[in-house]
């Protein structure tokens, strides 16, 4: 094959594997099954072997991982990456609402997510092109961890409209990558990591990509940092359009238009968490108007208009019903 078919076949290689790939991994419907995947990733692999002035940044070969980097950059934030106060009952719940309610008046509707219990990272894209990822670090400055986030099969390299935008999202390995890991560490006689959030922290803040690239993460995207030309009113329709490009989004979120909703989503999710393929430490509560966030403005750490309400820890649940059972 001479270098202009190739160039042309690398090009048939880049969109079906980003397109199975999306299918996959985001969508987790497969369109193809591994063996058709792999055998055209391996021609993809081949081409850019024999053309490497034809890889492209986006190219889904990034996904294996190219050489460690020598440090991680530190990377300053535009919009800082706040944490969340906390509510750890029902009577903060129903405080937090009546905050709410005394700053933007009675008709004040929210939206509840599961709390992923990973690594929080952002996305910087420039006209639809992943430039740069890197961790919260301490909510002004990170760490510059973009080519061990090009690994992570549900993060997109090329968003399905051109848009630049700045997304927050949160990294986490699946429990059964991480009991896997677990598995592989102890017959390596290897340390064992303590929870998926560890792994996944651990995964990410390491110097070499093609060990990020082997550990199974994936990444839900839950905000917008600031985006150029589009303009949306509430939270939910963020994650909408967050769902348009390409992103990975929870599909538990839900619109809850009172605090009844939003104690009976917690305490479903309270009794159902272990029935999730992913780890979660609670439900995020934001309130679903950008105008009604605008009103409430930010506390020195975290936005008046969200609260992390905490599920109690495992461990003091066995405990307690070691206690009951007793
Ligand atoms: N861990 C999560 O699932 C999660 C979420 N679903 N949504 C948000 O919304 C941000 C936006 C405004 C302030 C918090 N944050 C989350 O996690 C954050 C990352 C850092 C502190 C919180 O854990």
């Amino acid at each position: 094959m001479d270098k202009h078919q190739a160039e042309k076949r690398l090009k048939e290689l880049r969109l079906l594997l980003e397109d199975y790939g999306y299918h996959y991994y985001v969508l987790d419907t497969p369109k193809v099954p591994d063996s058709e995947y792999d055998r055209l990733m391996n021609e993809l692999l081949q081409l850019e072997a024999d053309y490497p002035d034809l890889v492209t940044e986006d190219s889904p070969s990034v996904r294996i991982g190219g050489p460690p980097a020598p440090s991680f950059k530190k990377v300053a934030h535009r919009v800082p990456m706040m944490s969340l106060s906390n509510a750890f009952n029902e009577e903060d719940l129903r405080a937090f609402d009546r905050r709410v309610r005394q700053a933007v008046g009675e008709h004040v509707s929210y939206v509840c997510e599961l709390k992923f219990d990973g690594l929080a990272v952002s996305l910087t894209y420039e006209n639809g092109k992943l430039v740069r990822g890197a961790t919260r670090g301490d909510g002004t400055i990170g760490e510059d961890i973009t080519n061990n986030l090009r690994t992570v099969p549900a993060i997109p390299l090329r968003l399905k409209q051109p848009y630049s935008i700045e997304v927050r999202g949160e990294a986490y390995m699946p429990k059964a990558s991480f009991e896997r890991l677990n598995e592989a560490k102890e017959q390596a006689g290897e340390e064992k990591f303590a929870n998926p959030r560890n792994a996944a922290a651990g995964s990410l803040r390491q110097l070499d990509p093609k060990i990020a690239a082997k550990r199974n993460l994936s990444l839900f995207a839950y905000s917008i940092g600031e985006v150029e030309g589009k303009n949306v009113q509430t939270h939910f329709d963020s994650l909408m359009f967050l769902k348009e490009l390409g992103f990975k989004v929870n599909e538990e979120a839900a619109k809850c238009e009172t605090i009844e909703d939003v104690i009976a989503y917690t305490e479903k999710w309270s009794e159902r968490r272990h029935e999730l393929p992913y780890e979660i430490d609670g439900v995020v509560v934001k309130v679903n108007s950008l105008a009604d966030h605008e009103k409430l403005g930010f506390t020195a750490k975290s936005p008046r208009w969200a609260t992390a309400f905490k599920f109690p820890a495992e461990e003091v649940l066995t405990v307690l019903r070691d206690i009951e059972l007793n």
